[in-house]
Formats: C-alpha cells, structure tokens, sequence
C-alpha cells in the first residue's frame, strides 16, 4: 500500500459548478445522437427502403469498434496518460466526425448501390452501401461518445471529488437522460415535419459543435485552474498511470464486483426499452400511437431523481445499499411485468416509473463509488473497463431477447394498424431480465460484504469522507 497526497480541491463552488454545467451539456449532446435514430425506424423503412435487418446491422454498429476493437480500453488509457482536455476534444471530434459519415449516408443519394464482401470468390455477405456507410459513422461515433461518457465522469471526479460528488456525478448522468428524452421526442416530429430522415441529424451536428464550445470554454478553466493548483505549497504531483496499473485494477476484487454488478443491471434495463413499446402494445393493449410514450417516461424520471440518490449518498452514505435497493427493484418490476394476468395500463406505468428509480439508484452510488475502490490516476481505464463489459451486455442481450422470442414465445397472431403481426408472450423475456436484477443482488452483496472487510468507505458519506480524505487518500 502506497500513499499520496492529492491535488488541493479546485477552490470556488461558483466555477465547480460551470465547469460541471459545461461537461454535461456536451455529454448531453452526445446522448442526443446517441439515440436520435431510434424512433425512426419505420421512417428509414418507408423513406430509404431499409429493412429491419438493415436497420438492426446499423444500431449494432455503436459497439462494433468499441467492443471487437478494444478501441473503448484505448480510449480510457488515453483519458489516463493525457488527461481530460485531451482526451475530452478528441470524443467529440470523434463523435463529429462519426455524424458526419452518418448524415452523408442517410441524405446522399447512392443509386441503390450495394457493397459486397468475399473471399477468394465466395461471396460472404452483400449490405447496401447507405446502410454500410451509416454504420461506420454510428460506429466512430459510438467511440467518441463512449470516451466522452468516461472523461466527464473524470473531469466530475477532478473537480469534485470529496464534495457533492456524488450529486455532480448523478447531474452528468442526468444531463445524459435528457439528451435521451429530447432524442426520443423530437426526432420523430422533425422528421416527419420536414419529410426528411437526416433532417434530425442535421440539427445534431450543429448541437455538437456546441457542445464542441462547451467543452473548449471548459478546457480553458481546466487548464488555468491546473496552473494554480500546481504551484500551491503541499501539493505533490500525481504519479502518472502506467500500462501496468491495469494488472493492478484487474487485482481488486471489489472491482469486479461492481462491474458485474453494472453489466448484468444495465443489461437488463437499456435492452428492455428496445422491445418495451412492443410489450405495451401486445401485453397492456396500448394503442400503438401511444405505447412509445410510456418507455419515454423512464428518463424524465431519471432526470430528478438521479442526483437526488447522488445527493443523499453524499450526506447520508449507504453507497452499496442504494445499489442493493436497485438491483431488488428489477426483480419486483420484472416479475410483476412477467405474470400474465396483469394487463391493466397503469400498472404499466407505475411498473416504468419504478424501472426509472431503479435506474436512479444505481447509477447515483455505482459510478461514484468506483472513485472509491480505484485511485484516481487509474480511474479513466477504470472506468473504460467498466463500460467494455457493459458494451458486451449491451450489445449481446438484445440479440438474445431477440431469439428467445422468435423460438419460444410466439403465440399467434395480432392485428395492430389494421396489420396481421406476429403475437409474441413476453412472459420468458421478462423472467430474464427479473433473472439479471436477482444476479445483480448477488453482486450488490457481494460489494457490500467486501467494503465491509477492506474499508472503502461505500456506506460513508461521500462529504464526510472529504474530510478525511482531501489531502490523503489510500492507493492499493
Ligand atoms: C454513465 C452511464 N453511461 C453508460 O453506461 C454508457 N456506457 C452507455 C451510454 C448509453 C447511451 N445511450 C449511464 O448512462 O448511466
């Protein structure tokens, strides 16, 4: 065990809190395009003549890079050894640049041309070349906005560490949630107003470069408060982070505790909404105009409550707790979702809303509590390793919803829209997903046993442990 002394706290609460305003709006904006194409999926169909296998190929894309590339790792080593400025205007130059190739795909007009791929003569597999392309772009941007999601948690925790932090990290998360709710309502409208699928994009790009400035103005005062700090009497520099210190990280149980913990609770929720408004329509019979906007609610709630867990894992503790509490409150969402019997529309709604706290919860202690269990020099890799598991998950348990439905849960068929479909009992999907929030119990215990035996501080008090802890901290 080694100690160090860290960096004086950046002094005023005035600049504190514009530095945290400014990460999040351009994280904000990021999340924007994040998710800017989902509600336009019929629209690519009816406008592009895409198909859903089209469309599927192009939403995998986010992760393509980021997970078979290890280009998310990269990105969190980069954060490490260069810092946040660095690394925080290279995620949005990656993602302006990955929206660019996007909205070139989807607003230029390719002939219908078709890219085909083989070796030594036999044909592997043929995509158009629009869908190709937009792919790409969606899988650059997919770095971009995965680095810009460690780096402003980094920056939070460089600002903020050892006050409010918890709160700070919860606001980000929530600057996040609201790019998700304006992407999810805006875009639609947009498109269909101006009869144009890239006109969403558009708007995107120039919400970027905003965020771009954001992020530049942010740098400035980063820099200067760098300079000030350095020459302040006491304070001793960071050691730097090496390649080694992954081996370190890889060490610490506890670690993987949360990590698990955040694949197998994060599995279960972003991977529900990409089949929720299907669920509304078939198990609660919402008309199909309005089944969207039940999901939708999960991150206005998010939006609130969010920094509020944050600010009480600041004041009152209970770190691992909270985690513990969320992890439960799937298994009773998804186990109500998954009884038969139950149709009635607002227990849909209330089952969503208590979803949304569940996802409060989590995020509010998981993310500040890992400021806890790694030193800070190691926390962008830390962090990247985090979300390349989370990346695995995400990716993979649509897919797997996806085959538990079409090979056990077909029951017939429906009209919907004066349309014959398909008739899907989601009972079995729901069961898994309550399955994952009963393995996130798990490893919610297991976190809580293991902060109990080496002492990280998760059920203190974020603020109190300022006190204790803004001049020396513990480093394994
Ligand atoms: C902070 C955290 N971010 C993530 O988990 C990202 N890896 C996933 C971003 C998904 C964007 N639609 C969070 O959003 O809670």
């Amino acid at each position: 065990m080694k100690e160090i002394i860290r960096k004086k706290m950046a002094a005023s609460p005035v600049l504190r809190w514009t530095v945290l305003g400014l990460v999040s709006f351009t994280m904000l904006t990021g999340y924007v395009i994040a998710d800017v194409m989902a509600p336009l999926k019929t629209l690519l169909e009816q406008q592009l003549g895409w198909d859903s296998s089209d469309y599927g190929l192009f939403t995998s894309g986010y992760g393509w890079l980021n997970i078979f590339l290890l280009m998310l790792i990269f990105g969190g080593m980069i954060l490490d050894k260069k810092g946040v400025r660095y690394a925080g205007v290279l995620s949005v130059g990656l993602m302006i640049g990955g929206t660019l190739l996007k909205y070139w795909a989807i607003t230029a007009d390719l002939g219908g041309a078709v890219s085909s791929f083989s070796i030594g003569g036999h044909s592997l597999f043929s995509v158009k070349s629009q869908v190709l392309y937009a792919t790409l772009g969606f899988a650059v941007f997919g770095v971009g906005v995965e680095m810009i999601g460690i780096t402003a948690n980094k920056a939070v925790v460089k600002w903020f560490r050892g006050r409010s932090l918890a709160l700070a990290l919860g606001i980000n998360v929530a600057a996040g949630r609201i790019g998700t709710a304006i992407a999810m309502f805006g875009s639609l409208p947009l498109a269909r107003m101006t009869g144009n699928p890239g006109a969403p994009l558009a708007v995107c790009l120039l919400l970027l470069c905003i965020g771009l400035l954001s992020f530049l103005v942010f740098c400035v005062l980063d820099r200067r408060e760098d300079r000030e700090t350095e020459t302040l009497p006491g304070t001793e520099k960071e050691e730097e982070f090496k390649l080694s210190d992954i081996v370190k990280i890889a060490k610490i149980k506890a670690f993987w505790y949360i990590t698990i913990l955040c694949v197998l609770f994060y599995s279960a929720v972003f991977p529900f909404l990409k089949y929720a408004t299907e669920l509304m329509i078939q198990k609660f019979h919402v008309s199909p105009g309005f089944a969207g906007a039940i999901p939708a609610l999960l991150p206005f709630g998010n939006i609130l409550l969010t920094p509020l867990f944050g600010s009480i894992y600041d004041r009152r503790g209970h770190g691992a707790t909270i985690m513990l509490i969320g992890s439960a409150l799937l298994v009773c969402v998804y186990t109500l979702f998954a009884i038969p019997a139950l149709t009635a529309n607002w227990m849909a709604v209330v089952l969503v809303l208590v979803l949304g706290a569940a996802l409060s919860l989590v995020p509010s202690a998981m993310w500040p509590s890992v400021t806890k269990i790694v030193p800070y020099r190691m926390l962008g890799t830390s962090y990247s390793m985090i979300f390349w598991i989370q990346n695995w998950g995400l990716a993979f348990v649509p897919l797997l919803i996806g085959v538990v439905l079409k090979n056990h849960c077909i029951a017939g068929t429906v009209v919907i829209d004066g349309v014959v479909s398909t008739r899907y009992d989601y009972t079995l999907p729901m069961l898994i997903f309550a399955g994952f929030g009963a393995l996130s119990i798990v490893f919610a215990l297991l976190l809580r046993r293991e902060d109990a035996r080496k002492g990280y501080g998760l059920e203190k008090p974020n603020d109190e442990l300022q006190t204790n802890s803004t001049t020396k901290t513990q480093i394994p």
